[in-house]
């Protein structure tokens, strides 16, 4: 069922081997581009074109009413209470705990550098509902940047036909749970513009959303190219589009829960992908076995066949679990499960990857939901670069320069050799003008 890239001989360039599925962010910023821009310029009424064209349908007020999220959570089921709580509640444990705290750096006596972390004044939250909905992502966005300070939170997740135009009732439940309460019913690209350029929201212009100054949160390749296409005009998280597991695996592994686990984030999206690296021919072997026993069984069957049978999934076979790593490493996947003999000190040596799992007891589900770790991750390969959204992902270093008279006139001399040598007298004139008449 999955395709094979036999790498045994020798990895030299695994990342051209690997390829990403071919509808990639980049083209599919310029086709969201004439719709990001039409949002910027008139507001709701692109909005609405967009939403009745791509979600089926457009409330006449995007804001969502507080009596609506009241009422959503008035019937929420109560499993689905108790489970959104407790996942509230390891999110919160984890998070809280990971907030930086200011800190001084004593350069010289008399001068000091403290850095204060100060958090995004108001940010949009992007919640995905299109093949599926996310109460859990409300969670993931929402408790970092609560972590952080953020005083002006806003959610926006798509309108929804079977909700009267609303965002999937779970969602505004969650919203409810974690005291949020300005959420808009919009969703994609035209979503990403009203957050980011401030918008109207009804047809009378009467109503707005103020401008955001940062936009974070996952969602299809739509939602990913305005992010990259805004990027700039807002601040925004790593880019957390289409769904990707990577499993680095060894014969220790159980073929049954591999497959499990391929399927668990091939049923993301059709674009999602899928891969498995191992040294073991027979584990590819038991895996495709138990993929074709599970696919037909599970319930977005042909949602997964299409990601599994796209050209971003696949197994790849080394000649061992050290080439195994350089693959994965060079993939960079958002999920890397390491499913293997002392996978923790593989895990450890692990450069790229938005979250690893380790082990057999922690599959990527468990992160989806309730390990405490967050859920929005970087995808097509920006693990080698940024990091999953945190509590730091709201929050900027601003460095406080606190010096004494004497300890700036000890170091005039240089910042004035400096000034001149990049022929900025201007800037050593402001230094020396304190010290005028002294001796130096
Ligand atoms: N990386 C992460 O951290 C992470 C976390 C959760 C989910 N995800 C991903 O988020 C995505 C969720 O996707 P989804 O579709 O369910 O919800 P979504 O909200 O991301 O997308 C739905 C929106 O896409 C827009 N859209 C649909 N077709 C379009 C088109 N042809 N042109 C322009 N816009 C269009 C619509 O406006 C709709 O509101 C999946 O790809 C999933 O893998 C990623
Ligand atoms: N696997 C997704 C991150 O790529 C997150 C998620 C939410 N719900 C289920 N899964
Ligand atoms: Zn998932």
């Amino acid at each position: 069922m999955l395709k094979r890239i036999d790498l045994r001989g020798g990895v030299s360039d695994p990342r051209r081997l690997l390829p990403r599925a071919q509808l990639d962010v980049s083209v599919a910023v310029e086709r969201i581009r004439p719709l990001v821009e039409a949002v910027r310029d008139h507001g709701y009424p692109a909005i609405r074109e967009a939403s009745e064209r791509f979600d089926g349908v457009c409330p006449p007020v995007l804001r969502v009413p507080a009596e609506a999220i009241a009422a959503a959570e008035g019937v929420l089921d109560p499993d689905v209470r108790a489970a959104l709580l407790e996942s509230i509640a390891r999110a919160r444990r984890v998070h809280d705990d990971q907030r930086r705290t200011d800190h001084t750096t004593q350069v010289v006596p008399g001068g000091t550098v403290t850095e204060r972390w100060v958090p995004v004044d108001r940010v949009g939250l992007y919640v995905p509902g299109g093949l599926a909905m996310y109460p859990s992502t409300v969670v993931m966005n929402v408790v970092p940047a609560q972590a952080a300070g953020v005083r002006s939170l806003v959610v926006a997740s798509p309108p929804q036909q079977d909700n009267g135009g609303l965002p999937d009732a779970r969602v505004l439940a969650a919203c409810a749970l974690l005291g949020v309460d300005e959420v808009y019913a919009v969703g994609g690209a035209q979503a990403v513009a009203m957050l980011a350029y401030g918008s109207t929201v009804d047809a009378e212009g009467t109503r707005r959303c103020a401008p955001v100054d940062m936009i974070t949160g996952p969602g299809n390749i739509w939602v990913t190219a305005a992010k990259r296409l805004l990027r700039g005009v807002v601040g925004i998280d790593a880019e957390a589009g289409p769904t990707e597991i990577a499993v680095l695996a060894d014969d220790t592994a159980d073929p049954t829960h591999v497959a499990a686990d391929l399927i668990s984030q091939a049923e993301h999206d059709p674009l999602a992908a899928s891969v498995l690296v191992t040294p073991s021919v027979e584990l590819a072997d038991a895996v495709d076995r138990e993929l074709a026993r599970q696919v037909p069984a599970t319930k977005h069957a042909e949602r997964v066949g299409t990601a599994l049978g796209g050209e971003q999934s696949g197994v790849v076979l080394v000649d061992d679990l050290a080439d195994g790593l350089r693959v994965v490493d060079a993939y960079a996947a958002e999920h890397l499960e390491i499913q293997t003999r002392d996978a923790r000190d593989w895990a450890l040596r692990v450069r790229n990857a938005g979250a690893i799992f380790v082990g057999p007891w922690a599959p990527v589900s468990l992160g989806d939901y309730c390990a405490g770790s967050n859920h929005v991750l970087p995808t097509g390969g920006c693990a080698r670069h940024s990091s999953g959204l945190s509590v730091q992902s709201f929050l900027r270093g601003v460095h406080l320069v606190e010096y004494t008279r004497e300890a700036l006139r000890d170091v005039a001399p240089h910042v004035v050799t400096l000034a001149t040598v990049e022929d900025l007298p201007a800037h050593g004139q402001a230094v020396a003008v304190r010290f005028a008449g002294e001796a130096s």
